[in-house]
């Protein structure tokens, strides 16, 4: 008989794996605590951006016209228990509050009411990313006949649906043959399509995701630590990047200088992993991701002193500064740790008046700075700027008619935080353009 599965946290990796798995052909139940956020999927409407997820969730999302009514979503973790043959665990795992380890009440809490539930012959797979170590905690909270394996998730968000169908590979952390089967199972499409199948024990599974997300982290702060040498030599870091990016054992990509990197995953993900080095007394390990996280957010603050600059140095009292972008990266509503609104906030919280412009964060944004300006459109947020910030490299900011923005400022000066303008067209146009590690381009 087919394998009946279960999401448990239904956000930005829930949702989208839950999709998913209907969309291979499985019968799944999604479950969340948020009661908005299930009855929004119960609708078929998904509580984030994420593109092509909406499409997918309408196309199995049970009660919508011409779906094949194979995913449902309920708050019920007896009707979960009772329905599923694999449970993947999909929970956040913060940041602590005042501290670097992560967070794992949410992880806790899902086991906790899940386990007094379960069926024998239950498989429960962990998502979630977790300090090494857990898995082997979690299993002793399971009853017996009950199985747990670990199965790291390496999507990205703006690009969730196509690596969740089509992943680089596949890592699962198992202590049984039955647990390796039925992921084989389970995963069957996109391994027969050529996506690696790497089994491994626990720690070591636990271990390839922030072994990755640290790695992933590590590249995009040598390019920046690069960026600021480029500063005081008067270098170009995009032209470094584009050319020891064709040495494949580098590889061009991560290598993009800016304001850093943000989200819901590689600043927690290092942190928590330096705080559990330390507690293994393997801290001397890591050493070097307190560096790595340092240059990064050496990046945010830097673009605040290139707009005071820009500004005429001093104070930013009475100075409008509008931002483009307000997400952490393009393709996505998301704003944990963006450092866009890092900078945005900064410059606002020394007097400037910021206003802000994203495509698809403006909501969540301005939920969490809401004495920050939004504007609706490019041009509303621009309008009487004495400098212009691009901060998320969205496609539509590319594409800006710079002759049309620049009758609409106060002053044609723009910063690009992202290095993915192309200055020659900004230039032309009358703006002075300046980028990051790019004194001179
Ligand atoms: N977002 C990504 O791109 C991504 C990619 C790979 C791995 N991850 C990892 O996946 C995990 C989830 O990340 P996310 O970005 O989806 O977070 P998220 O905050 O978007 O989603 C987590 C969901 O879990 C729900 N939840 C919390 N406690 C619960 C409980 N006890 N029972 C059931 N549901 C509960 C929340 O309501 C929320 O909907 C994290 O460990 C993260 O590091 C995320
Ligand atoms: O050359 C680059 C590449 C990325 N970034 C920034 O780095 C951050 C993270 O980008 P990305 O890794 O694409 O986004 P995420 O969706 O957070 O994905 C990362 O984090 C996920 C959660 O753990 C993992 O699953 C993914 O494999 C991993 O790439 C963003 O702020 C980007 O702007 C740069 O500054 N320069």
């Amino acid at each position: 008989m087919a394998l009946k599965i279960t999401v448990i946290g239904t956000g930005y990796l829930g949702a989208t794996h839950a999709a998913a798995m209907a969309e291979l052909g499985f019968e799944v139940l999604g479950l969340d605590v948020v009661p908005e956020k299930i009855e929004m999927l119960t609708r078929g409407e998904v509580p984030m951006y994420e593109p092509g997820l909406e499409e997918l969730l309408r196309k199995h999302v049970a009660g919508i016209e011409g779906s094949t009514g194979r995913l449902r979503f309920t708050m019920d973790w007896a009707e979960v228990a009772e329905f599923g043959d694999v449970h993947f665990v999909c929970v956040n795992t913060p940041q602590k509050h005042g501290e670097y380890a992560c967070d794992m009440s949410y992880v806790d809490a899902a086991f906790s009411s899940l386990a007094p539930h379960l069926k024998a012959g239950a498989l429960v797979v962990g998502k979630s990313t977790v300090p090494v170590g857990s898995a082997a905690r979690l299993a002793t909270l399971l009853p017996e006949g009950t199985d747990l394996a670990w199965n790291p998730e390496f999507l990205r968000e703006g690009f969730a649906v196509q690596d969740t169908l089509h992943p680089d590979r596949i890592v699962v952390g198992v202590r049984s043959e039955r647990a390796e089967k039925i992921l084989r199972d389970v995963y069957a499409a996109p391994v027969g399509q050529g996506s690696p199948f790497v089994v491994t024990d626990f720690p070591t599974a636990e271990l390839v995701k922030t072994a990755a997300n640290s790695f992933l982290a590590t590249k995009i702060s040598f390019i920046n630590a690069m960026a600021e040498v480029c500063e005081a030599a008067d270098g170009d870091v995009a032209k470094l990047a584009e050319a020891i990016g064709h040495d494949d054992r580098i590889g061009s990509k991560f290598l993009r200088a800016g304001i850093g990197f943000g989200g819901g995953c590689l600043p927690k993900d290092i942190r928590a992993f330096m705080a559990r080095a330390g507690e293994l007394g393997a801290d001397q390990a890591l050493t070097f991701l307190r560096e790595i996280d340092s240059i990064n957010m050496r990046r945010r603050g830097q673009m605040v002193e290139m707009t005071r600059e820009a500004l005429g140095g001093g104070s930013f009292l009475g100075k409008r500064v509008a931002v483009l972008g307000a997400t952490f990266k393009p393709d996505s509503d998301d704003v944990r740790d963006s450092p866009a609104m890092n900078v945005a906030g900064q410059i606002h919280l020394q007097g400037g008046q910021v206003t802000v412009y994203d495509p698809k964060g403006n909501a969540n944004a301005r939920r969490l700075f809401p004495t920050l300006g939004f504007a609706d459109s490019v041009l509303d947020a621009v309008r009487g700027a004495d400098v212009v910030l691009h901060l998320t490299e969205w496609r539509e900011f590319r594409e800006l008619d710079a002759e049309l923005l620049g009758g609409v400022v106060a002053s044609r000066v723009i910063l690009d935080g992202r290095n993915a303008l192309d200055p020659a067209v900004w230039r032309e146009a009358g703006w002075t353009y300046r980028a990051m590690g790019r004194p001179t381009a």
